[in-house]
């Protein structure tokens, strides 16, 4: 695996310091390191530089749209430049509205994508059923074609256009859904595993339907966009929205070893990692190492280990 890391320190989606320290947390838990132990090749691009946007006044219930919207055009041009090199993209957030960016740059550059979100949240009101106007709870709203009649003009999203089709997109983990957001899965048909549908299948038969569900016409690259609330909070506690009644820490492998296995794995998101959300240095290690663990599964990693062609018995 080629593997191209863009860092994302980002946090205006949401409320909550700290998320922007998510990316940097990940790499000092040794990802690259771990990545090129897997034999992938990896380049780090390093972090983006997102400057200050003043008097960044909400636009109707958004807040911080400006902020948003100049991150993710930033953060698109990044990965489709890390995509024009042929890598798997990998975007170490930040909060999850940096996904506007990243599915958008990836579009820019594979067109046709199934998106699976791992989440325990559904991301997907519209500026106009958002209960709390952070846009980290809307990216989805943004990105879908279907839905594209309900965003308005929001200064810094001029860039932006619907570049997923609402078949094509695929949730797992949901258990906090507001009912704007459960309406629009429903009216869409998107197929969504909730943790009653992880629980009632397991996961082994989740990830056969989500595999099933995303090739059932044309094979298309996908792009894995993983909200570590999506894991239970024993397992990852330092992060902004906690949701009880979680993946656990091996659902949450089982699912990116299965989808690297696909072979179609070409962009993954890693995001809501906030250290100062975790009540001690330990809840902090356990998410961030939960989040490189998850990562390491996307590229190769194994549980029952692995050994190299000439490995030679000494
Ligand atoms: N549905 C809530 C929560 C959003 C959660 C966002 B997250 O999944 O990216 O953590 C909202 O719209 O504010
Ligand atoms: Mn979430
Ligand atoms: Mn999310």
């Amino acid at each position: 695996h080629c593997v191209g890391i863009i860092g994302a320190p980002f946090s205006k989606g949401q409320q909550r310091d700290g998320v922007q320290r998510g990316a940097d947390l990940i790499r000092a838990a040794g990802l690259v390191q771990k990545l090129k132990g897997e034999g992938c090749v990896v380049k780090d691009y390093g972090n983006l530089t997102f400057e200050d946007v003043p008097n960044d006044e909400p636009v109707g219930r958004l807040k911080t749209p400006r902020a948003v919207g100049r991150a993710s055009e930033l953060l698109a041009g990044a990965v489709q430049e890390v995509k024009s090199h042929g890598n798997t993209c990998v975007m170490l957030g930040g909060d999850h509205s940096l996904a506007i960016g990243s599915i958008s740059g990836h579009a820019a550059s594979r067109h046709e994508l199934s998106v699976l979100w791992v989440d325990a949240h559904a991301d997907i009101n519209t500026p106009s059923s958002t209960p709390t106007g952070n846009i980290h709870g809307q990216p989805l709203s943004y990105l879908i074609h279907e839905l594209h009649s309900e965003i308005p003009i929001i200064p810094n999203f001029s860039w932006l256009k619907p570049c997923v089709a609402a078949k094509d997109v695929v949730y797992i983990g949901l258990r906090d859904v507001d009912p704007g957001e459960h309406y629009t899965l429903k009216y869409l048909g998107i197929k969504a595993f909730s943790m009653t549908e992880v629980d009632r299948l397991g996961i082994a038969k989740v990830m056969e339907q989500t595999c099933d569900h995303m090739f059932s016409k044309v094979k298309k690259p996908i792009h894995l966009s993983f909200d570590i609330d999506a894991l239970d909070p024993s397992v990852s506690p330092a992060t902004g929205t906690p949701v009880a009644g979680g993946l656990t820490y091996r659902e949450g492998i089982y699912i990116t070893e299965h989808i690297c296995q696909t072979g179609l794995l070409s962009a993954v998101d890693m995001v809501e990692v906030n250290p100062k959300q975790g009540k001690t240095e330990d809840e902090i290690k356990s998410t961030v190492n939960a989040a490189v663990d998850l990562l390491l599964g996307c590229f190769g990693r194994v549980r029952e280990g692995s050994h190299d062609p000439d490995y030679k018995m000494p």
